[in-house]
């Protein structure tokens, strides 16, 4: 099913989701994101599950995670891939962006657009949710645009650092993270899930 967050729910939202991930800061948005919004009629437990890293079209990375998930699940999950995409680099790292930082570390994400004028760059991320193992994962795509700039802020999670969304003259790392969890392009994405999953338990 495409990235669509108007996409209607073919199968009732169950009582309690799985989401799978290995990283303890994504799980601690994921729960704040949830948590300042409405009561919701469904839970969100954690599995820590190391999931192998694919290569291909974000959708199709997320998907494929999601697939993995739910078959070890054995239930509802919902995962997500996050990408940083310079638009100088036609997008790259992408989803490849956990090497390009870990190998590169801060310094290097800026070096790699030492040639180029056009610093910008968008943070994407695609959550995927099925109901179970078997059910083809639908997908929901939240992105913020902003820009590449030297690290500024606490290095707690990841690419916070180096990430200067559009509007502020903060990096993600130097925001609050209330303030960083209503305009990031997770928060854009989990939006679109919890509206499908609430249209879902409505049903
Ligand atoms: O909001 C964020 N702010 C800064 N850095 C971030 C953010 N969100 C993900 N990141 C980092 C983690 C990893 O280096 C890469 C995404 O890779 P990605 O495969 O999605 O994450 P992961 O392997 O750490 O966890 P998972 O087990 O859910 O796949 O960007
Ligand atoms: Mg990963």
């Amino acid at each position: 099913m495409a990235a669509d967050g108007a996409a209607q729910p073919q199968h009732p939202t169950p009582a309690t989701i799985h989401f799978a991930t290995g990283n303890k800061k994504k799980l601690e948005e994921v729960v704040a994101i949830l948590g300042a919004g409405q009561k919701l009629p469904f839970s969100v437990d954690s599995v820590k599950i190391d999931l192998p890293e694919l290569q291909g079209e974000p959708e199709e990375i997320s998907r494929e995670k999601a697939r993995l998930a739910a078959k070890a699940v054995g239930g509802p999950v919902m995962v997500e891939d996050t990408s940083l995409c310079y638009n100088a680099l036609q997008g790259l790292p992408g989803p490849y962006i956990k090497w390009f930082l870990e190998k590169l570390g801060h310094e290097g994400l800026n070096k790699l657009l030492a040639g180029y004028e056009d610093k910008t760059a968008y943070a994407q991320c695609i959550f995927a949710y099925t109901p179970g193992p078997g059910v083809e994962p639908v997908v929901f795509v939240g992105r913020t645009h902003g820009r590449i700039v030297p690290a500024r802020g606490d290095n707690q999670f990841g690419w916070d650092p180096v990430f200067e969304p559009e509007g502020f003259g903060e990096t993600y790392a130097e925001m609050d993270s209330k303030i960083k969890n209503t305009i990031s392009h997770r928060y854009r994405a989990l939006d679109k899930l919890r509206a499908y999953l609430l249209a879902g338990a409505a049903q």
